[in-house]
């Protein structure tokens, strides 16, 4: 009796089978999935990354997805042209925000109230306006913009302005938006399906960081090159990159990220170069000692950042312009390749 099984028990015996069969497909699955984090200060690039990354591995964005990013372009035509109005101002031209001040007056509440109903336009007195005063006072700006995307967004108000406006790719890219949620793509390389998850790098957002920390199997931290002569908004007195500078320190020595291996990523390199020969680097970093020479300041970024790196990880630094389609493909390719390594030694399959 003892040697045969019954029908019921064999039934049993094969599905027991098939779910242990399920767990460890699961299982190696799981193994497959690694999830980037993508860390650093407010304006460092994460976003953008975010956004080129769904260019280069999934074709791009759709027309209906572009068309969902329309109220946030209007908003950072509006948020660009209020900047020009406050500079003006402080510059002593402000008889040159009279039309524009009158075409806000005019349209911006019944602009604002459509945008919350549903699809809408950028009011052409608006639109038009903006384009006066940028075309008659944008050469008093200088390198002066609040934000990188500023002068893009002011010199195309013609095109966004036009009614059935449909977002380019580089709209989307150029966007600014600060989501206060967390983001998340998901992508696929070679063997691997990678989850990449943004944060906010805003102050008060900062503290959410840490639910993402157990999970990350690869960090991007990103750094604006940039910043070296910026303020901190909410605190007028921190230099930014001094900031980036102290989170980097916080997160490549925390007990979170032991065997993890970090890219860091220096954005906004092209910003650098224009800035470099007129706002001296020795100014705000007075060990710097390399004068205007790309280089060099180049280096000395990178070698404070690595200094920093007391627990001696694993650190793949790059150097992008988020912006530049054609070499952007060659640092993802590199950074594809860290995060592809670090995911096959971590499942075992290297
Ligand atoms: N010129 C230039 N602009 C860049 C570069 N990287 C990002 N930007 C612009 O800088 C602005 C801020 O970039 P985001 O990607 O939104 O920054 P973030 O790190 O997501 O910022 P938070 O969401 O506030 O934490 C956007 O307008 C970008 O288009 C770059 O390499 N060069
Ligand atoms: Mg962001």
């Amino acid at each position: 009796m003892g040697g045969r099984l019954s029908k019921a028990d064999r039934l049993a015996k094969r599905r027991s089978a098939m779910i242990d069969k399920q767990i460890e497909e699961d299982f190696r699955q799981r193994k497959r999935e690694c999830t980037v984090l993508l860390l650093g200060s407010s304006g460092s690039g994460k976003s953008t990354i975010m956004r080129q990354m769904v260019i280069a591995n999934q074709g791009g964005f759709s027309a209906c997805e572009r068309v969902e990013w329309r109220p946030v372009i209007y908003w950072n035509v509006l948020e660009s042209a209020q900047a020009v109005l406050v500079y003006l101002r402080k510059i002593g031209l402000g008889s040159h925000c009279e039309v524009l001040n009158q075409a806000l007056l005019n349209n911006l509440p019944k602009f604002q109230l459509e945008m919350l109903k549903g699809p809408a336009v950028l009011p052409a007195e608006i639109t038009e306006a903006i384009h006066w005063v940028w075309k008659t006072t944008g050469d008093h700006f200088g390198d002066l913009y609040p934000q990188d995307s500023t002068r893009y967004f002011l010199d195309e108000v013609l095109r966004i302005g036009q009614g059935g406006y449909l977002p380019s790719e580089t709209d989307v890219l150029k966007a600014r938006w600060k989501a206060s949620a967390i983001q998340e793509v998901k992508l696929t390389m070679g063997l691997l399906s990678i989850r990449m998850v943004g944060v906010s790098g805003q102050f008060s957002e900062r503290k959410r960081w840490i639910h993402c920390f157990e999970s990350a199997t690869s960090i991007v931290f990103c750094t604006a090159m940039s910043d070296y002569d910026q303020v901190l908004l909410a605190e007028r007195t921190q230099n930014r990159m001094l900031e980036s500078l102290v989170l980097f320190e916080s997160v490549i020595n925390s007990r979170w990220f032991r065997r993890t291996s970090i890219v860091l990523l220096l954005t906004k390199i092209d910003v650098f170069k224009n800035k470099l020969p007129k706002v001296p680097l020795e100014f705000y970093f007075p060990e710097y000692t390399g004068g205007s020479d790309i280089n060099k300041a180049v280096k000395f970024i990178l070698w404070k950042f690595m200094q920093a790196n007391r627990a001696r990880l694993s650190v793949y630094p790059h150097i992008a312009s988020l912006h530049d389609l054609t070499t952007i493909r060659l640092i993802f390719a590199a950074v594809k390749e860290t995060i592809l390594q670090n995911a096959l030694k971590d499942s075992g399959i290297l």
